[in-house]
């Protein structure tokens, strides 16, 4: 059988003013003379004004209506000769290349269009569009105000926003794994010769059974995955990945990582002050984060908190929208998305992919994993990568897969959602599909061989015959596309490659961000009632069990060290085992954010680490005018006030060791096994059940936390007293609390050491 699968055209359009090459190839620069007086000059490279024209002509329904929205575009900002190649054109002049290679279905070329020519403004899209141009838009789109499916509610049409457009090539993509077992290693292949490419203005959707490798690849695509367990190469604007286009992509996880008691607003806002470049004001972020909110349709919710397994929140297709939100808050040239469908109903699935398809119409670079799609949403894709095992099964127009695999012999016999047939043949399901008869054949000659009869083609054999005729019909002619070089500037080379890395907010602000974002989250926790209540029942219980306790008498003295040393172990334990969940319960938000950085580690950790502060202190003073009065402890109010200290100092080092067990291990099981054992030996150590301690072993108590603070307990309560067996003679004290101070700082380094080395997961 003779197949050919080319479903490229020339084409030579002339549409009102945009001149198409068809013999060039896809993109453009052009330098527009006409800047909005509002472009940061220091923020655009080179000259901001240069531009990158991406044409991709397939003649869809939308042609006119759109060219001649890029036509408006063009007449606003007339172009100057630019430099270099005889792939650059002008604006002035509307010359618009075609890349003749990769013609097919759909809008690509409105969206390319309205992307290259809205890039003219600026490269970093943090500047509003010029009125003239934003008028253009809805006098263009007409249906500006778009239907919300699931508030049901009309709401603002998404502002498209220029970017830096990205150009997304993989070839050869091959990634596995090393399973390290109890004796031995070995190697599992995840991914096994991918290529495949995504241009500026489209959305590519990765598709393929679960475990063929979706996610694997599209981590790989985010530069999540880094390491020499990868072969083959992933190019933006033909250069390597580097740390500066974290900046420029948006990636939404399959979880939503989210604060469970911040609002839909409050999320965003934090995101953006984190995010946006230092050059915005405080209320241009909170500005644009709205603008994101009316743009996803999120209005409605905007006063909700996103709600978690306890706290009902907003909806799970708000959610989503809420972390696409994240993503697109800074105008990122290229977002993926993994399974931003899963788990919810066609209608909010259909609405999400209506938000991304929305997102490519400005110039972005949409690459989304995608687990069983509806007709109706498959439609919506530009192109596709059918995966199966971890092989390349298809790579093309999403609208071609079906007149392909019809090609090679499979074609449904009934009326089926082309994602399940697809799915399906991936998976070697061929339920209601025709056979090739060249796979017939073969299982034919399997069976003559074995001696087996009728025996229909296993999974295995469809999955082979697919893999193989791609590789011998398709593969080859499209990786030899893809290697071509781009034809663009050496300057948009350099902003996706350039070494430097931007903060949004210098290091206070971060710390000031995550500060009161930290203290919002957790606003619940500090008026918690189960903790107060704890807290006075164990004070009210202990006040009446050392009720006006005497301490004149050698057993009521050992009486109230009894309960000094219950303090000490109290105000030593209780610490610990809140601060043990810090760092592993914000683990997943912690890599979320780090991934694309959003803040100092340094700022964070202190953040956190003080943000639960006033909670802590609070409760102890509490605890300890209860205690302290009913017990009839030393009655004075520097006497008072010196215990409080010495609770304080026992907290503030108790918590330190609390975090970095919880940040060494980032495993909350681990970590309180670890911490019982640790705390038990220290309250052991504590000088109160062992005065004679062995002097092997005798060390352990300058590591105690409850051995210092028992000590200057007793101090202050019993120093003006002779010195008697059970009570300890202190000479000043300034040990004690020089040791407990090296911890606070100890612990406190090791947690921060143990984050720092802490792998950002993929
Ligand atoms: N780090 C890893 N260690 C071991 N196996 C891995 C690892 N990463 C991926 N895999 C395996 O690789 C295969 C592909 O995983 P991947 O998550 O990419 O699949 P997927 O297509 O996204 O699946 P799903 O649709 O279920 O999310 C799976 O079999 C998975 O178990």
């Amino acid at each position: 059988m003779q197949f050919n699968f080319d479903e490229e055209n020339s084409i030579c359009r002339t549409v009102e003013g945009l001149k198409m090459d068809s013999t060039a190839t896809g993109i453009s620069r052009a330098k527009s003379l006409d800047l909005p007086p509002t472009v940061p000059q220091s923020l655009s490279p080179t000259t901001s004004a240069e531009t990158m024209l991406i044409a991709d002509v397939n003649g869809g329904p939308s042609l006119s209506r759109k060219s001649s929205f890029g036509k408006k575009l063009v007449g606003s900002s007339p172009g100057k000769k630019g430099g270099g190649g005889h792939h650059l054109r002008q604006t002035r002049s509307g010359n618009m290349k075609i890349d003749s290679e990769d013609l097919g279905g759909g809008a690509s070329l409105s969206r390319a269009s309205s992307a290259s020519l809205g890039f003219s403004f600026s490269f970093t899209g943090f500047t509003a569009l010029p009125e003239d141009i934003v008028s253009d838009i809805s006098c263009f789109s007409g249906d500006e105000k778009g239907a919300d499916l699931e508030a049901g509610q009309t709401r603002k049409r998404m502002m498209s926003e220029p970017t830096l457009p990205i150009y997304l090539k993989f070839t050869d993509v091959r990634y596995k794994v090393i399973l390290k077992g109890i004796t031995s290693t070995r190697e599992k292949d995840i991914l096994q010769g991918i290529t495949g490419s995504a241009r500026p203005g489209e959305l590519l959707a990765l598709m393929g059974p679960s475990g063929s490798g979706k996610t694997s690849l599209l981590s790989l695509l985010g530069g999540r995955i880094t390491g020499n367990i990868i072969q083959g190469s992933i190019t933006y604007n033909d250069e390597p990945y580097t740390k500066a286009l974290k900046g420029r992509i948006g990636f939404v996880t399959q979880d939503d990582v989210l604060f469970a008691h911040l609002t839909v607003r409050e999320t965003l806002a934090y995101a953006a002050r984190l995010r946006l470049p230092k050059t915005m004001s405080r209320q241009q972020k909170e500005e644009r984060a709205m603008n994101v909110i009316y743009e996803l349709g999120l209005e409605r919710c905007q006063d909700t908190v996103i709600g978690g397994s306890f706290v009902r929140g907003v909806s799970g297709g708000e959610r989503k929208r809420v972390c696409i939100g994240n993503e697109i808050l800074i105008n990122p040239s290229l977002l993926f998305l993994d399974e931003p469908t899963s788990g919810l109903d066609s209608t909010t699935a259909l609405r999400i992919v209506q938000v991304l398809h929305e997102i490519t119409q400005s110039g972005k670079t949409v690459v989304t994993t995608i687990h069983q799609p509806s007709s109706r949403l498959f439609h919506r894709f530009d192109k596709l990568i059918l995966l199966g095992k971890g092989h390349l099964l298809y790579f093309g127009r999403a609208s071609k897969s079906m007149s392909y695999f019809s090609a090679i012999g499979f074609s449904p016999v009934i009326t089926m959602n082309p994602a399940e047939f697809l799915i399906d043949l991936a998976n070697g399901n061929i339920t209601d599909v025709t056979i090739p008869p060249e796979l017939e054949d073969r299982v034919q000659s399997k069976n003559s061989e074995t001696n087996t009869r009728n025996r229909k083609p296993s999974p295995e054999d469809v999955h082979e015959y697919v893999v193989e005729a791609y590789e011998t019909r398709v593969a080859d002619k499209r990786k030899k596309k893809i290697m071509k070089p781009l034809p663009i500037c050496e300057d948009l080379k350099a902003t996706v490659s350039s070494p430097k890395r931007d903060w949004g907010a210098n290091w206070w602000q971060q710390y000031s961000i995550l500060f009161w974002r930290g203290l919002k989250e957790r606003r619940h926790d500090y008026l918690s009632w189960m903790r107060i209540t704890q807290v006075l029942a164990i004070a009210v219980i202990l006040g009446l069990l050392w009720w006006h306790s005497n301490s004149t008498t050698p057993r009521g003295l050992e009486d109230q060290a009894g309960l000094l040393f219950f303090i000490s172990v109290f105000w030593g334990f209780f610490p610990v085992f809140t601060a043990i969940f810090t760092f592993p319960q914000e683990r997943a938000m912690l890599n979320k954010e780090r991934a694309v950085d959003m803040y100092r580690l340094s700022a964070y950790f202190l953040a956190r680490t003080t943000s639960d502060l006033p909670l802590d202190l609070f409760l102890p003073v509490i605890f300890l005018l209860i205690v302290y009065f009913m017990a009839g402890l030393r009655l004075s109010i520097q006497h008072f006030f010196l215990s409080m200290l010495v609770v304080f100092l026992s907290i503030v080092a108790a918590q330190g060791l609390g975090l970095a067990i919880g940040a060494s291990f980032m495993d909350i099981k681990k970590a309180t096994t670890l911490a019982s054992v640790t705390v038990m030996t220290f309250m052991l150590a504590g000088g109160f059940f062992v005065k004679r301690v062995p002097p092997f072993i005798s060390w352990l108590r300058f590591m105690s936390f409850n051995y210092h603070s028992y000590r200057l307990l007793l101090k202050v309560q019993y120093d003006h007293m002779p010195p008697s067996l059970n009570i300890p003679k202190l000479h000043n004290g300034m040990k004690e609390v020089a040791a407990m101070v090296a911890m606070v700082f100890a612990y406190r380094f090791l947690a921060y050491i143990s984050l720092r080395r802490m792998k950002l997961a993929a």
